[in-house]
């Protein structure tokens, strides 16, 4: 793997996107990458064709080591960036060469090497405990050896802000160090993360001009400014930006790659990606969360699930009209989709778009349209939450839909209940058991069955099905894959009510209902009739369609 600079991008090596979600994202609390972890996240920015990944720090941590060896060994092809790794300089008083850490750097094969260096004068006496001087050939020395030996160095001039602030001839005598050895890049980091974007971009631009470095920008999230600083970097003259997928970086995080980069694109019109790669964007981040073993964050930027979310009945009323009235890019440019949310702030025209959604046709129902509207209102008012139970919004709505003939359309329910009863029985050794009994009408007959659960809802499930299942054969596919409750005692103080979301597959499809009850037992009931009863509504349109 020799490739120093990114390969098939339309910007080539004139602009860098560099991803550090393997080093700096590693260091968020709660990540811990394994090597072969490391291999696929690599592939995946790859495959999203960013221009270099840092892969970590070999020498230090064993398991970077291990990932530079297996990637050497040909177990990571990269077709798009070159693979860096990442590293301190020379220590104070050493000898770049017999540095173990330097070594370590040279060991890993990466033909790209990032050093870090520290550029604020205050941390090069205090933390380093040595002299501007000796900084500045920790930096060269380190710098021309590696060059020296065939390889890219890129230099990270750490707190530079900060030391630029506090004092700039120190923090440009740190990249003049590194320039004159050879580097291509001097990175300047807001290591602290404090830096806001109008300030970034002035301090940027003034170092461009005062040096004609080729700089680049590493942003901490610690204002929760990093992107916008980072594009505000790039703006101002830096032509390559240091991110992690979906921000993950220590503390607050860094800058989001797939928010930067969607920037970038789409906002300063800069192919920093290959065309293609625009689309997988949220495709990528998704399976980059799996890895980390994070969840996605619904409401990140671009390639959330949320992203292009809309609940306000006025958006949604000029989203009929255009999209384009309340999104600020298509969607499907970075791979996402637009969704319309049915609540207690619909309008008329949230509920025509949900109901296209759905597939149904409302020309000509708007009484039911009208109908659904005040009833969503009037339901959610009591507790119930229809933005996440796509399911029982459409039993809704069917529900007040007329038919050309006049009456309603009905959603005819697989069975109809008589009654249902659940015990709990606490037994002598301990064990508590809970025994369900439901009586109803189904297929022509009333049927009586009992069942035990270890709870009362598992019990009612086991009954339910028992009873049904001769009668209905689909039920057999039909799994219970979620089951949310949660107690609103904000609804009526003490006189709390119980919301239940129940989440059904039968293998191809999934779809949510809910139920709202004082009782807990009868919130799951309804929420379980709904699941079958939009099942039934799948099987009947089926067979008769
Ligand atoms: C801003 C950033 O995020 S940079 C990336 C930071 N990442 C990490 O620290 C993760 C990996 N780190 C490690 O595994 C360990 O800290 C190691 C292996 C690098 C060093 O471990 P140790 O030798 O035990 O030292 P320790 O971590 O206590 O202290 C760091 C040493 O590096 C020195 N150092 C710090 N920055 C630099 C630098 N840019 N160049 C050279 N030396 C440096 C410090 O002065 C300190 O030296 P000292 O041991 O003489 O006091
Ligand atoms: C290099 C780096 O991660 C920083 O300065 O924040």
């Amino acid at each position: 793997m020799t490739r120093t600079s990114p390969a098939e991008t339309p910007l080539g090596d004139s602009f860098h996107v560099y991803d550090t979600t393997l080093r700096d994202g590693a260091q968020r609390e709660g990540i811990t990458y394994s090597a072969t972890d490391k291999l696929a996240v690599a592939r995946l920015l790859d495959s999203v064709g960013v221009g270099f990944i840092e892969g970590g720090w070999p020498g230090a941590l064993p398991k970077d080591t291990e990932f530079f060896a297996r990637a050497a060994a040909g177990e990571l092809q990269l077709r798009h960036a070159a693979l860096v790794a990442f590293g301190a300089t020379r220590r104070p008083g050493a000898k770049a060469e017999t540095d173990p850490q330097v070594r370590a750097l040279l060991d890993s094969q990466a033909p790209v090497i990032t050093l870090v260096a520290k550029s604020d004068r205050r941390h090069i006496e205090r933390a380093l405990r040595t002299s501007v001087e000796e900084a500045a050939a920790m930096v060269a020395d380190t710098v021309s050896f590696l060059t020296g030996q065939g390889r890219r160095v890129f230099l990270d001039a750490e707190h530079f802000f900060d030391g630029y602030a506090h004092d700039p001839d120190c923090a440009l005598r740190v990249l003049s160090a590194g320039v004159e050895a050879g580097a291509d890049v001097v990175v300047l980091c807001d290591t602290n993360g404090g830096q806001l974007p109008l300030g970034i971009a002035k301090t940027v631009a003034e170092v461009v001009e005062r040096t004609g470095f080729r700089v680049g920008i590493h942003c901490q999230d610690d204002t929760a400014c990093a992107v916008g600083n980072s594009v505000a970097a790039v703006q101002a003259g830096a032509t390559h930006v240091q991110c992690t997928a979906n921000g993950y970086g220590e503390r607050a995080g860094n800058a989001d790659l797939f928010a930067v980069v969607a920037n970038l694109v789409t906002k300063l019109d800069m192919p920093v990606l290959p065309t293609a790669a625009l689309s997988e964007l949220t495709r990528v981040s998704h399976a980059l969360a799996e890895i980390a073993n994070i969840a996605p964050d619904a409401h990140q930027a671009y390639v959330g699930t949320a992203a292009f979310a809309h609940k306000a009945g006025l958006h949604a009323s000029a989203i009929k009209v255009d999209p384009d009235l309340y999104n600020h890019i298509d969607p499907a440019t970075v791979g996402n989709g637009m969704r319309v949310l049915v609540t207690e702030m619909a309008g008329r025209a949230s509920i025509e778009l949900k109901g296209k959604e759905l597939g149904l046709d409302l020309a000509g129902q708007g009484e039911a349209v009208t109908r659904t509207v005040r009833k969503v209102k009037e339901l959610e008012a009591r507790g119930w939450s229809f933005e996440a139970a796509d399911a029982s919004l459409e039993l809704l709505l069917r529900g007040e839909m007329s038919t050309p003939d006049g009456p309603q359309e009905t959603v005819s329910p697989p069975f109809v209940l008589d009654s249902y009863r659940v015990v709990l029985d606490h037994r002598p050794d301990g064990v508590v058991i809970s025994e369900a009994t439901v009586k109803v009408h189904v297929g022509g007959e009333r049927v009586i069955a009992t069942a035990e659960g270890n709870g009362p809802v598992h019990a009612l499930d086991a009954a339910l099905r028992k009873a049904l299942l001769p009668h209905l054969p689909w039920l057999a596919s039909v799994q219970l894959i979620d089951y949310k409750v949660r107690i609103l005692t904000e609804q009526h103080g003490t006189d709390a009510v119980t919301r239940v979301l129940v989440e059904s597959s039968d293998g191809q499809a999934e779809w949510t209902t809910v139920g709202v009850h004082g009782n807990i037992v009868e919130a799951s009931w309804l929420a379980l009739c709904d699941a079958l009863a939009h099942k039934a509504m799948r099987v009947e349109t089926l067979t008769t369609h």
